[in-house]
């Protein structure tokens, strides 16, 4: 049975793109375009839930008989919470608050459907770095691995030599928890390993 209505993937993230690839739905990308400020006042957990359901419904309301999925992610650290870095002095900053550390990875997810039927999640993964000379912490910027990522490593790349433990969904760090992705398409009727 083919699924009614187009698949997108409200997001410019590769990360995300590729585990979306793995599911094997037909489907397309295209950019939110949405403005990604959120109140101070909301928790790491509000904030990506929200941020999640505002870029899937800007994208929704371009295209209304679509199924859309968006994603938010941030990282959460003491009292700190942790988005992109800008450039790689802001990405050493951040890896500095992580090393030696337990961190969370928050990622909202939300699933609009035609006529704006909206489910959602929010997903928490722990992380423990072990802690690493200043020396071996240039290293690893040198990778690159920092850009577009929360939090300026890739768990999934070189940035797993810094991962000491890991508690929860392992694709959640890398930006979709397919756990929970799988679990909204399954209750939206989505049916899988369809020839296309
Ligand atoms: N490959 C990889 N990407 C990561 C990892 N941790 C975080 N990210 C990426 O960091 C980004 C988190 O920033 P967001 O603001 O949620 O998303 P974005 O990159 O702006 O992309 P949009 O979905 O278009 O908003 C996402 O692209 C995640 O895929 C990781 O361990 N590996």
């Amino acid at each position: 049975m083919k699924n009614s209505g187009e698949l997108i993937l409200a997001s410019t993230s590769s990360a995300r793109k590729a585990l979306m690839d793995g599911l094997g739905l037909p489907y397309r990308t295209e950019a939110p375009g949405v403005d990604e400020h959120v109140a101070a006042s909301l928790s790491a957990e509000e904030a990506v839930r929200s941020l999640a359901a505002r870029k899937a419904r800007a994208v929704h309301e371009r295209h209304p008989g679509a199924w859309v999925l968006g994603a938010d992610q941030l990282v959460e650290v003491g009292r700190d919470v942790l988005g992109k870095p800008q450039d790689r002095d802001a990405a050493r900053g951040q890896l500095q608050r992580l090393l030696g550390h337990t961190h969370a990875i928050h990622t909202g997810v939300c699933l609009v459907g035609p006529g704006g039927r909206l489910t959602e999640a929010v997903e928490t993964t722990r992380l423990t770095f072990f802690p690493v000379p200043p020396e071996e912490l240039e290293r690893y910027l040198d990778t690159g691995e920092w850009e577009g990522c929360a939090g300026s490593y890739r768990v999934e790349g070189q940035g797993q030599a810094l991962l000491a433990k890991l508690e929860g969904d392992r694709t959640n760090v890398q930006g979709l928890p397919m756990l929970s992705v799988v679990r909204l398409f399954r209750q939206a009727g989505f049916t899988f390993f369809t020839r296309p």
